[in-house]
């Protein structure tokens, strides 16, 4: 219960939220109940039926409509007299500009990816309005305070991304039950349902170049004219499962120290039933919405909790194509591997059990399958009630001016020292943080064949997470994005775009630099490019490297005046969410301050934007 003193303040409170699912109804509802009264809420999505155990403002006649403005309408039937604003909109809209933060006493963050909280971030440094952050999984969540030269940004902390494969064990040397299931969902599916350009090839690559499979060919996963859908799926399963393996398994000099695959045939696993079940289908197809449809379902098969047998996979991967076939066909060419597609989930499932048992990997049920690919640790509506809690809590500090006694709170699975919610004393801002302190970074790529694209996509959008990036190089603007550009300007960049680095009037080459900035984010950072000439496929997929300006001398001064001791042997433990690492462990200890991981940097002075050319 807030004091007669934070009621005040809480009342007179504009508060930005972000995000409306499992954390964000629990923070509204919360929110709500503690007696704020002014609130703007953003969520770009719509209710799914999987969202409804959890996210309790939501009912099933609400699915398919606004998250933002259904948990407003539901508050306000139990608040009438709240203020809420709902945007069913991407944060990343240039509409929630610096002006749109700078309204706000406090942004509390209910995301679910770290490219929307780091956009988030940069805003809240830009605005001078203080973040709350927040993620959960399972039982593990936690809760962060970020106020701009007084603590650490959300950056200030490197994230680790989404775990990543390199392609050839993917396509060509999987060993476990995860490998074949992204083959499945990002290969396989692509192939056959996706952009097709878009998805690598299927092949099981062997040291001999010359060999060649039926899948390489695009037109190998198209229904021919003449065809029926029973020959077509028996030569996709065939072709696949079969033929690719059969290639491949010709060198020997490939399997000479790894196991040998072994192919699979569709009359070997299931002559007799397949034919019935394929028979069947259309008729039963008819008549079930696009969200209700399964081929599992049709084939008994209701336990999700079960491994299916060898046949039953390939059941399943029948039925599922000719489903795929018999009700959404619209969407063919478009389609993307989504974890509440139910249809979706079956295909991949089977395929990548079937795939599994090729290459003698165990086979997983819809249940584990789905909780791979859809990398999901499933949610715990109490943790999310515990995070909301926190956040509400530390935004009642922060409004109080109380930012010494801000804590970052883990919430732990088994009790540590008697403890579930772990405190933490807030570290002050990182000097080589390349958002907060405008550290330079390092780019180690190849100049002479590397186009200012492949940047672009993999490195300012994609890991630096630069929304509307505008790139120099010293005076020169080489590229820049918005709806104002004019046409001829559009055209020089999209010729710059496909250039390589050295190629360009003034050559990128090893020590140039890159300047980097983004207008909505009133984000700067600096690129410093080195030359490499080669890269290794496995570990540096992206044949390019990005690192910080480190050195491993001194450690940061915090603003907040906290002793960082020199040095730190307690364990952190890394516990990857969605797409997020959290750290737990005993440097989150009360009264212990955490550990500076990262140390001094060189800082780059604030630098002046030149005109362009
Ligand atoms: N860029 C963004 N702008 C606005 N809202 C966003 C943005 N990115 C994510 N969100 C919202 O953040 C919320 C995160 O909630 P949560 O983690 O519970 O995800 P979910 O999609 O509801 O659940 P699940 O992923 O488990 O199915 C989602 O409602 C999502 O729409
Ligand atoms: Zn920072």
């Amino acid at each position: 219960m807030a004091s007669a003193e934070e009621l005040a303040v809480i009342e007179k409170a504009k508060v930005l939220m972000v995000g409306a699912g499992g954390i964000g109804c629990e923070l509204l509802k919360t929110l709500a109940l503690t007696g704020f009264k002014d609130i703007h809420l953003i969520d770009l999505d719509t209710i799914e039926v999987s969202n409804l155990n959890r996210q309790f403002l939501f009912r099933k006649q609400h699915v398919g409509q606004s998250k933002a403005k259904v948990a407003r309408e539901a508050v306000l039937k139990f608040k009438p007299d709240l203020k809420i604003e709902a945007y069913h909109a991407n944060v990343k809209n240039s509409d929630f500009n610096v002006d749109y933060f700078r309204q706000f006493n406090v942004v509390l963050n209910g995301l679910d990816n770290v490219d929307a909280r780091r956009h988030v971030n940069r805003l809240c440094l830009a605005a001078g309005v203080p973040l709350v952050e927040s993620g959960s999984t399972g039982y593990l969540g936690q809760v962060t305070v970020h106020v701009k030269d007084r603590t650490e940004c959300y950056e200030c902390q490197t994230k680790e991304l989404p775990k990543t494969y390199p392609v050839c064990t993917i396509t060509s040397t999987p060993s476990k039950p995860v490998h074949c299931i992204v083959w499945a969902k990002d290969l396989l599916f692509g192939k056959l349902f996706g952009d097709k350009n878009q998805s690598s090839d299927l092949v099981v690559h062997t040291t001999d170049q010359n060999t060649s499979a039926a899948t390489e060919d695009a037109e190998f996963f198209n229904l021919k004219d003449g065809e029926t859908f029973e020959s077509y799926a028996c030569r996709v399963f065939d072709g696949v499962f079969g033929h690719n393996i059969e290639v491949a398994l010709k060198n020997e000099d490939t399997w000479r120290a790894r196991k040998r695959p072994r192919p699979l045939h569709i009359n070997e696993v299931c002559s007799d039933s397949k034919r019935m079940r394929i028979d069947t289908l259309t008729s039963t197809a008819n008549g079930s919405s696009e969200h209700t449809v399964s081929a599992a379902r049709m084939l008994g098969l209701n336990n999700h909790q079960e491994v299916w047998s060898l046949k039953e996979n390939a059941s399943v991967f029948l039925q599922a194509l000719e489903l795929f076939h018999a009700t959404r066909k619209k969407e063919f060419g478009s389609l993307v591997f989504d974890k509440d597609d139910q249809l979706a989930v079956e295909f991949v499932t089977a395929a990548a059990n079937l795939r599994a048992s090729c290459f003698d990997i165990p086979m997983q049920s819809l249940f584990e399958a789905k909780g791979i690919a859809g990398n999901i640790v499933h949610a715990i509506a109490t943790t999310n009630a515990i995070i909301s809690g926190l956040i509400v809590l530390e935004a009642i500090k922060l409004l109080m001016d109380s930012l010494d006694d801000c804590r970052t709170t883990y919430c732990l699975e088994y009790p540590r020292r008697r403890m579930l919610l772990m405190p933490a004393e807030l570290s002050g801002p990182k000097s080589s943080c390349y958002v907060c302190s405008q550290t330079p970074l390092c780019l180690e790529v190849n100049t002479s064949n590397t186009k200012l694209k492949d940047i672009v996509e993999k490195i300012v959008k994609g890991k630096l997470s630069v929304n509307s990036p505008i790139i120099m190089q010293g005076s020169y603007l080489i590229y820049e994005t918005g709806e104002d550009l004019e046409e001829d300007m559009v055209a020089r960049y999209n010729q710059n775009l496909e250039k390589c680095l050295d190629s360009f009037p003034t050559p990128i080459v090893d020590g140039s630099i890159l300047l980097l900035e983004d207008l909505q984010q009133e984000f700067t950072c600096s690129l410093q490019i080195k030359h490499r000439e080669t890269f290794d496929e496995e570990k540096e997929p992206d044949n390019m490297v990005l690192s910080g300006k480190f050195s491993t001398a001194a450690r940061d001064q915090t603003s907040l005046g906290l002793v960082q001791p020199a040095v730190d042997n307690n364990p952190i433990q890394a516990i990857e969410d969605d797409d997020e690492v959290i750290l737990v462990g005993d440097a989150a200890k009360s009264g212990i301050k955490r550990k500076s991981l990262e140390e001094d940097a060189v800082v780059s002075g604030k630098r002046q934007r030149t005109e362009a050319s």
